[in-house]
């Protein structure tokens, strides 16, 4: 027999189902089954349904064994298209993921529909089974049955006999929202005629119809008519009655952008750096060339513009543009640009969206309506054909990775997407990563260099205030004398101050309030996490454990805590401290709520208040001319992390909040209070010497054999019961031990940080190496094994490229 067949992968996420199946085609679905629809189809054994994506499709083929069919299709279009498709499969390959999973991650919310199985009666019943099964009804809701094995049996034998069938009632989550519109139904002649038969006196009817005749073919939304006219709906419902207007249903896209302040818009005259990069990048867009640019750019020294203008490249071409920020809340004035610049043509997917305004975005961009998108990490996936360019703002913030399955980080994604349109991809930063730095190093990347500040002032110069002494001096405060002055000379002035609370890292590690000692790892240099469950400091790399110092080791002081404090209780004493001063506290309590974020932050662009007081969410991308003092009052926290990364982070949020300060034709401040005032990451960001941190960190890195040098991967497993957890994850580090190059390095297995949660203990193996051919499929092969190896309730995930080690 000849049938076309389907690949199907199902929405069954384990290990043994990761694969395509293969289906029959039915014959009345040929002609609709295509690649990169959702399907219903059988699967295992009983009636289960379950919902999948053709991968592919083989054309007639010769089988002769026992395949079933495809139920059900979902979508009368792909909703993934063949790019989307490869990338999905490269992407589950890469990550260690489900193919499922990585298929519905690219996809908005509301089309990861659930669909219902319903029996309806096609022949007549007998009276005794009508009443058992469907009561006065001819249809029956087949979930609510499935586990009544009596039922289930009396079902199929009456679908053997052709009484009932089962029907498939996708309850597709994904709504359109239409609004009712009109348009008009008469030519302009009939119309006048119209107008000869009403009376002189029904003013109403007679600017209807004048109003009428200028719509010619124009659909216009009711609500839109009635404000431009006037005119009630009852007029409305009249001359539809007539005869004079026609009422349809228009499809709307819900309007993401009332969040949104519209900037200004304006054109700059690039100065010559921006234009260096802005005609090579454009170079690379018109030669259709895969290259990655780092554009590597001091704070306020205009990237933006270049994204604005290679954007407006890509558009002229012909073609679409594709640009990620980390975080719409930490970069809030971008996507007003992007919008001031290209109006209707942007789309912008973020998580602060509802389902359907995500969903009707979405639509806009797979059907060629927005031509630019900008958004966070997913919208690397969104369905744009033709790119002509990429970018990432901010390309070394940690968010792009995501931190659950599938653990992709947006960059790589990024730089296959790159590839695969020939479309150059700009990655951008006044802190590279020190990964993408490293390659721009190697020539892999190519560095386009913004030296300067667009408003053409230098960086605002940057003071360190040792705590120490403040404290020995006036107790526990926050504010320096030289903090609380420079505060009070912008309130004289009428000028702005930003305040950052750095709150990483809080309450995790331990400090001494007298000289800054940290305590560390005695064989990993690395500090030490507090763990209140088991009152002791633990090392998250070998697993050093101590009890918790009562003294400081170096300076014998009982002033050694846990560090920490809230952005509340330094608000207050800021109000107690200078009375007169307006603040804006911004964390994530005053910014729960929708909106709040943009509202606190347009408040502050008013001048409404004279401080914005908050945690890491002020430090990126506020551009506001009025803000001439930055003041950091904890530089500390984040620079003892227990994280190879916590001194690049430290120093890239820095270098971010005090770009803040002087952008425009005011001269900006900074003061950095801290209580490690010679560490090499607080002098080289007083310094603003990037590149100095660049090269020392690397040494480091490399005497350490972490990224850049070395590759990482965590393998993380979890389990109820300690032991079971333990048992595996030693196993498993001997069958890496066995088989992996000798250079490549094993740290573990340790506990994690929060070593049980959820009543599941956690610990994880990290994996260090250089090039190791046979680790990525061995890798593959534990997590095959896991289930079927171990206990069921094992879980082992795999991480490459782990961007945080807590
Ligand atoms: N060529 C130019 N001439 C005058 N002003 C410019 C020019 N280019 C950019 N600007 C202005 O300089 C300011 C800083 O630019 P922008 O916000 O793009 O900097 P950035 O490099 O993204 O900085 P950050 O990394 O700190 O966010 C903006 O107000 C922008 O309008
Ligand atoms: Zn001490
Ligand atoms: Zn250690």
């Amino acid at each position: 027999m000849m049938a076309d067949l389907a690949q199907v992968v199902v929405d069954v996420p384990t290990m043994q189902t990761n694969q395509p199946y293969t289906y029959l085609i039915p014959d009345r679905l040929v002609e609709i089954a295509q690649a990169g629809m959702r399907v219903i189809v059988p699967f295992g054994s009983g009636h289960r349904e379950v919902q999948g994506f053709i991968v592919g499709k083989s054309p007639q083929t010769e089988y002769d064994g026992e395949l079933k069919p495809i139920s059900a299709v979902m979508d009368l279009n792909p909703v993934v298209n063949s790019e989307l498709l490869q990338l999905s499969h490269w992407m589950a390959e890469t990550t260690y993921a489900f193919w499922i999973t990585c298929l519905y991650t690219m996809l908005p919310n509301l089309l990861k529909a659930k669909s219902q199985r319903m029996v309806r009666i096609i022949d007549e019943l007998s009276e005794s089974d009508q009443m058992a099964l469907f009561g006065n009804q001819d249809e029956l809701d087949f979930s609510k049955v499935q586990h009544d094995p009596e039922t289930v049996h009396k079902l199929s034998q009456l679908q053997r006999d052709k009484k009932i069938e089962f029907v498939y009632q996708v309850n597709d989550r994904a709504r359109v929202k239409t609004v009712t519109a009109i348009k008009a139904s008469l030519s302009f002649e009939q119309y006048e005629d119209e107008l000869q038969g009403i009376a002189k006196n029904a003013k109403a009817q007679h600017q209807l119809i004048l109003y009428l005749q200028t719509l010619g073919d124009q659909v216009v939304a009711l609500k839109e008519a009635q404000a431009t006219t006037g005119l009630s709906s009852a007029t409305f419902n009249l001359g539809q009655s007539r005869g004079w207007l026609t009422k349809v249903q228009q499809e709307v896209y819900r309007d993401p952008f009332l969040q949104i302040s519209v900037a200004q818009k304006q054109t700059l005259t690039l100065n010559s750096e921006q234009k260096v990069a802005v005609d090579t990048i454009d170079q690379a867009i018109e030669q259709s060339i895969a290259q990655t640019f780092l554009l590597q750019g001091v704070t306020g020294s205009g990237k933006t513009e270049v994204y604005l203008r290679v954007i407006q490249t890509a558009l002229d071409q012909g073609k679409t543009a594709l640009m990620l920020v980390p975080e719409i809340s930490l970069t809030p004035q971008i996507v007003g640009r992007v919008r001031s610049r290209f109006g209707d043509q942007v789309a912008v997917l973020h998580s602060g969206l509802s389902n359907g305004e995500r969903y009707d975005e979405w639509r806009r961009i797979s059907r060629g309506v927005a031509k630019v998108v900008v958004g966070t990490r997913s919208a690397i996936f969104a369905p744009l054909e033709n790119i002509g360019v990429i970018i990432m703002d901010e390309e070394h913030e940690g968010s792009y990775k995501q931190d659950e399955s599938p653990r992709y980080h947006a960059r790589e994604v990024a730089k296959w997407r790159s590839d695969f349109h020939h479309a150059p991809l700009v990655l951008g930063s006044a802190t590279p990563s020190l990964e993408s730095r490293a390659r721009a190093e190697a020539g892999l990347y190519q560095r386009l260099v913004l030296s300067k500040r667009a408003n053409q002032q230098a960086l605002p110069p940057i003071e360190i205030v040792d705590m120490r002494p403040e404290v020995q001096k006036k107790g526990e405060t926050n504010f320096s004398q030289r903090l609380l002055s420079a505060l009070h000379a912008r309130l004289e002035r009428h000028e702005q101050s930003v305040l950052l609370l750095n709150r990483r890292g809080f309450s995790s590690f331990v400090m001494c309030r007298d000289c800054g000692y940290v305590l560390k790892c005695p064989n990993c240099d690395i500090s030490l996490t507090l763990h209140m469950d088991s009152h002791s400091m633990k090392c998250h790399y070998c697993g050093h454990e101590e009890s918790i110092p009562n003294r400081c080791p170096q300076c014998q002081s009982r002033r050694i805590s846990y560090y920490g404090t809230g952005t509340e209780k330094v608000t207050a004493e800021l109000g107690e401290l200078l009375p007169n001063a307006r603040i804006i506290r911004m964390d994530v309590d005053t910014t729960r709520r929708k909106g709040m974020h943009q509202k606190l932050l347009d408040r502050f662009g008013n001048h409404e208040a004279d401080i914005l007081l908050g945690t890491q969410m002020i430090a990126k991308g506020l551009d506001y001319p009025n803000v001439t003092l930055v003041g950091v009052l904890n530089a500390d926290t984040g620079l003892d992390l227990p994280d190879f990364r916590a001194a690049e982070r430290s120093f890239d949020l820095l270098t971010q909040v005090s770009g803040r300060a002087g952008r425009a034709n005011k001269a900006g401040q900074v003061i950095i209070q801290t209580f490690n005032p010679d560490n090499y990451v607080i002098q080289l960001v007083k310094e603003h010497d990037y590149e100095r941190f660049f090269a020392t960190e690397m040494n480091l890195r490399k005497l350490a054999a972490y990224p850049p040098y070395y590759y990482t991967v965590r393998i993380m497993g979890s389990h109820p019961d300690e032991k079971e957890v333990a048992k595996a994850m030693f196993e498993i580090r001997q069958q890496l031990d066995q088989v992996t190059d000798s250079r490549t390095i094993f740290l573990g297995p340790t506990p994690r940080a929060i070593a049980r949660l959820k009543n599941c203990y956690y610990y994880q193996i990290i994996i260090k190496y250089r090039l190791d051919q046979k680790l990525h499929s061995l890798l593959s092969q534990i997590m095959h094994e896991a289930q079927s190896k171990y206990s069921r309730d094992l879980q082992i995930s795999i991480d490459p490229d782990p961007q945080y080690f807590i």
